[in-house]
């Protein structure tokens, strides 16, 4: 790294630059190393140990080890410690915001957001811990008692993405460690420096050695098939493409492990004639263009209603070309690059393919220079078009026109996914018909924005199984035992 011109030079607390795997006790440098680069300069940041099938059993094995104390100490115990652990995160969000930034390429404030909402899936779960309640039922043997217990699964693993660096991690490693269960984790090779800083406060935290395990590779095939292979890691949690979940789930299927799987979307944001039409650009804007267009839930396919269809691409043309794209480190950018070459390439196909099916470029369109590209808004989409059935990725808003509820229900559960909708109407009665007739497992009525510890966060149909956050996110790191109580 060149210290002077690196974005990574300048960290407060510059001990959180982490580049070594950590598994168990210690920090492994490994044989092999990998470039982390900065998507907006295309500039190496660090290298990072290359880990493999070796490295990826000594962690599942230190979690092992973990185990029998960590599942043995109180929630009240684990909560104090992950309590603390929230702590350093929000006190280090700055740095953690610089980390992210360098490596992921969101613009700095978007990153500081992340960094609180990362850190919320730790204080949330760090108090869900102390609720994970049991049952006594009503005996039919007036002799017997019928009791049922939660314990802690056992080891989890974790294959997290690149484009939420942290809350991607926070919201698998929160409620297994608040259950009791040790977890090994694989970052993305894009990202490994944002999840490496955390578990360092981790240990600062006080988790125990092997409580928290990051192994760092370039690519995660190699390390995810040991993870899913594994007779002692118990539950996988993925997110991703639903693609790579479904070779996951195969894998995991000899061990019968339990799967949480957060995968792709398709996410439609429907505006009503009766919608309040600003309040609907406003949120198109924040559902579709955060982080680039690169969030699993972001709006993929705009549906307008024909009479207010014109007015709605007017108002959101102009609210998006005052985006600023740039560095993410940079005053005022709003936009920063997208992740990598491919990433661009899936865009630029996809604007390609629409205007060659007669889609109009209302604004944007093309890439700047490198990864960067345009925020973009197509009218006249239409079913045909490639972005009517895959997730862009990307900062491109198609623009579909439909003229009733029952047509527009009809194109926006036209997909295999079903993880985020979203819908503009002030309608009470639509309101309700809409939200329940959606196909996906978070619909967001009126506003664009629905992430938050809070929430049961999940899809349905092949966007996953299982939810994360809310009291329902711990209960995938729990099993169910019960206990029948004789002669009493
Ligand atoms: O990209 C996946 C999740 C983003 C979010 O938590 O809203």
């Amino acid at each position: 790294m060149d210290t002077r011109t690196s974005p990574l030079a300048n960290l407060l607390d510059p001990s959180l630059l982490k580049t070594d795997a950590l598994i168990g006790a210690g920090w492994v440098k490994g044989s092999a190393r990998f470039d982390v680069t900065d998507p907006a300069t295309g500039l190496k940041l660090v290298d990072v140990a290359d880990l493999g099938v070796a490295e990826t059993r000594d962690a599942i094995a230190a979690a092992q080890a973990a185990l029998p104390a960590w599942r043995g100490r109180t929630a009240k115990d684990r909560g104090a410690i992950l309590t603390k652990w929230f702590q350093l995160m929000v006190q280090h969000a700055d740095d953690l915001a610089r980390i992210m930034t360098a490596e992921q390429g969101k613009p700095l404030a978007e990153s500081k957001g992340e960094v609180v909402y990362g850190a919320s899936f730790i204080e949330w779960f760090a108090e869900e811990g102390k609720r994970v309640y049991g049952e006594t039922i009503p005996a039919t043997d007036p002799r017997k008692r019928y009791l049922v217990i939660k314990q802690a699964m056992g080891v989890c693993a974790a294959i997290t993405p690149w484009n939420f660096p942290i809350a991607m991690i926070t919201r698998k490693v929160g409620p297994a460690l608040a259950a009791g269960c040790p977890v090994v984790v694989k970052p993305a090779g894009q990202t490994p420096l944002s999840a490496l800083a955390i578990a360092e406060l981790g240990r600062r935290a006080g988790l125990p050695d092997g409580v928290l395990n990051v192994v760092t590779a370039a690519k995660s095939a190699e390390i995810g098939k040991v993870m899913c292979e594994s007779e002692v890691v118990r539950h996988l949690s993925f997110t991703g493409s639903t693609e790579v979940g479904r070779i996951l789930a195969a894998q995991c299927a000899p061990t019968i492990k339990k799967l949480s799987l957060e995968l792709g979307g398709n996410a439609p944001f429907i505006v009503f004639d009766d919608a309040d039409l600003d309040s609907a650009v406003e949120g198109a804007l924040a559902s579709k263009y955060r982080n680039g267009g690169q969030t699993c839930v972001c709006a993929n396919r705009l549906y307008v209603q024909d009479g207010v269809y014109d007015t709605f691409v007017q108002k959101l043309a102009a609210k998006v070309q005052a985006i600023k794209v740039g560095n993410g480190f940079e005053a005022g950018v709003t936009q920063g690059p997208m992740i990598d070459d491919n990433a661009i390439a899936k865009i630029e196909r996809h604007v390609a393919d629409a205007v060659s099916k007669g889609a109009k470029v209302l604004t944007g369109g093309k890439r700047l220079h490198d990864r960067f590209f345009e925020p973009t808004v197509l009218t006249e989409a239409n079913a045909d078009m490639l972005c009517a059935r895959e997730e862009t990725f990307g900062p491109v808003a198609p623009v579909f026109r439909f003229q009733t509820e029952e047509e527009v229900l009809r194109l926006a559960n036209d997909t295999e996914f079903g993880l985020a909708a979203y819908f503009y109407s002030r309608d009470i009665g639509r309101v309700f018909r809409v939200g329940e007739g959606l196909e996906s497992g978070m619909v967001g009525v009126n506003t664009g924005l629905i992430s938050t510890a809070e929430v049961p966060f999940g899809g349905v149909k092949q966007s996953g199984l299982g939810r994360e956050g809310s009291r329902h996110g711990i209960e995938d790191y729990v099993e169910i035992k019960y206990l029948c109580l004789g002669d009493i």
